[in-house]
């Protein structure tokens, strides 16, 4: 770092305060001009309060933040995105039926009421991106465009804002390996060119290839900073949580040949016809977890969907045990033994403005500790959901607490406790670790190990492809809509599987 140059960002003793929790306490945090600098830090550790301090979402309580060595005030993100901050979010705010163009100028001048000077914005997407080596074409759908291109889409719409800074919220969570590589290029490419990138991120191997310098953060606080050359991911995931680096290895086999569900050329249409869900047959047995693998939008979703009853079938036939369950309830499927971890938590998996208890309860209305008799058990579910907090370590003051006030990683573990505890002959987990960290990342897959070896059957949908490779006895490869390789997990990197996943892979390897 040079000392003499002013530093890109400064953040000085930042403390921010949430009724009953200090997210932020003294956080101490450096930027050169120029780096890459990831913050990393278990859930709830306070790094998205941190980032959404610095780019004018919330008022920090105390403390400075210093731009360019000069002191600021945010009061929104219009005054942090004057100052040359720009924040490309976990999830993208694209429009899918608009342009490129439509996406990256429109995006930046919702307000103002200019009409859109078509040639002008071409020019300069052009040029950003031949500057950036985005290569994107201003006139092409969003909707055509892979996870990778989006991506680059919002680092485009950032960057025509005249960001010389950019944070990326947990940029590579939904990547695959190839595009995790493409995405690193790309933030070289902006370094080249002097800018600066703050990043969150989980995958401490992919913080110690990509970052200049480390920024870790525990219960709010800075506790240090580390150099990625000098400092293993194990000795990282020590700074953060205190513990050892899990692994998701599962060895022995517990498949036992009693089928818990079977699907048979289940469909799903979109409206237009065309087929989401193609023709897809698997069998998941007790005792094994079936893997599902495949770039985000290619049916996995819309599969998860159909099996719980939140889509209906153009064909096909869904047997759950003895029973073809195709027609009924979603309410029904559960009451028979469906679990279900849903991807995205906001949409599904939570009541976000109700406290814990009754999100604790969502989903099992109808039986203990939701009930007792005919009523509502407010005291039984509140009880029980303390004993879920407490078993699995879901970080919050009490069961009244609003699920909002909780971190992504912390609402997770509530759901992952809360399905668990149904004790399900067949979970459906989508991403059950997305977004948290290492420490709780271990905990889930521990949970779901053990309930393999007891007997229930796991359909794993994820993006992890160590956790797709390390979980599951079988894994089956989704490529627009079809099944299109089964694979043995036992001989498989995570290259082969990201080239399956693109449909670059051979069949070669394929079991
Ligand atoms: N709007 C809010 N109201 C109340 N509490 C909040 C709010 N936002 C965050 N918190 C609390 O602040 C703390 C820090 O949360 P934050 O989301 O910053 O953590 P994080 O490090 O980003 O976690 P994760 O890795 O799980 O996303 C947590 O205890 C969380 O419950």
């Amino acid at each position: 770092m040079n000392e003499s140059a002013p530093l890109a960002v400064e953040l000085r003793g930042i403390t921010k305060r949430f009724p009953g929790v200090v997210a932020n306490k003294d956080i101490e945090l450096r930027v050169a001009r120029g780096e890459v600098h990831a913050i990393v830090g278990e859930n709830g550790a306070g790094k998205s309060t941190l980032m959404k301090t610095l780019y004018g979402m919330h008022r920090p309580d105390e403390g400075e933040i210093l731009i360019d060595g000069r002191a600021v005030t945010f009061r929104s993100p219009a005054d942090a995105i004057a100052a040359g901050i720009g924040m490309v979010h976990q999830h993208f705010m694209l429009a899918d039926n608009f342009t490129v163009l439509e996406n990256v100028v429109l995006g930046s001048e919702p307000t103002r009421g200019v009409r859109l000077d078509r040639a002008e914005g071409r020019r300069r997407i052009r040029d950003i991106s031949d500057r950036y080596s985005l290569g994107l074409d201003p006139d092409t759908l969003v909707e055509d465009l892979g996870v990778g291109d989006r991506q680059r889409v919002e680092i485009a719409k950032v960057l025509y804002r005249g960001a010389t800074t950019l944070i990326l919220d947990e940029p590579t969570a939904v990547l695959v390996p190839q595009e995790v590589d493409e995405l690193f290029g790309n933030l070289a490419e902006l370094k080249r060119e002097g800018l600066t990138v703050i990043f969150i991120s989980h995958k401490l191997d992919e913080v110690r290839k990509v970052a200049d310098s480390i920024t870790v953060i525990r219960r709010g606080t800075t506790v240090g900073t580390a150099d990625p050359a000098t400092t293993s991911a194990k000795q990282l995931a020590e700074l953060m949580v205190g513990a050892e680096l899990p692994t998701p290895q599962t060895r022995t086999s517990t498949v036992r040949d009693v089928p818990v569900l079977q699907l048979r050329g289940v469909t799903v249409s979109a409206p237009g016809g065309r087929a989401l869900v193609d023709d897809v047959s698997l069998t998941v047995r007790e005792g094994e977890v079936v893997g599902i693998a495949g770039v985000e939008g290619n049916g996995q979703a819309e599969l998860v969907d159909a099996v719980m009853g939140l889509r209906p079938l153009a064909a096909g036939s869904i047997v759950l045990g003895a029973d073809d369950i195709a027609t009924w309830s979603t309410r029904r499927r559960r009451e028979q033994g469906l679990g279900f971890i849903p991807e995205d938590r906001h949409r599904q998996g939570m009541l976000l403005d109700a406290p814990l208890w009754e999100n604790r309860i969502l989903g099992h209305q109808t039986r203990p500790p939701a009930v007792k008799g005919a009523f509502i058990d407010r005291k039984g579910a509140r009880a029980d959901t303390a004993r879920i907090m407490r078993e699995y370590d879901v970080r919050a003051p009490g069961p009244d607490t609003a699920a909002v006030a909780l971190s992504g990683g912390n609402q997770q573990k509530l759901i992952v406790g809360r399905e668990m505890s149904a004790s399900p002959r067949l979970l459906i987990a989508a991403h059950p670790t997305r977004g948290v960290d290492v420490g709780a990342q271990s905990v889930i897959w521990e949970l779901l190990k053990d309930a393999r070896a007891e007997g229930m059957g796991i359909v794993l949908v994820s993006a992890d492809l160590d956790e797709l490779i390390g979980l599951s006895d079988t894994l089956h490869v989704m490529l627009r809509g079809a099944l299109v390789a089964t694979l043995d997990p036992a001989s498989l990197t995570p290259e082969e599987l990201g080239s399956h996943m693109t449909g670059a892979g051979s069949t070669a390897g394929a079991a």
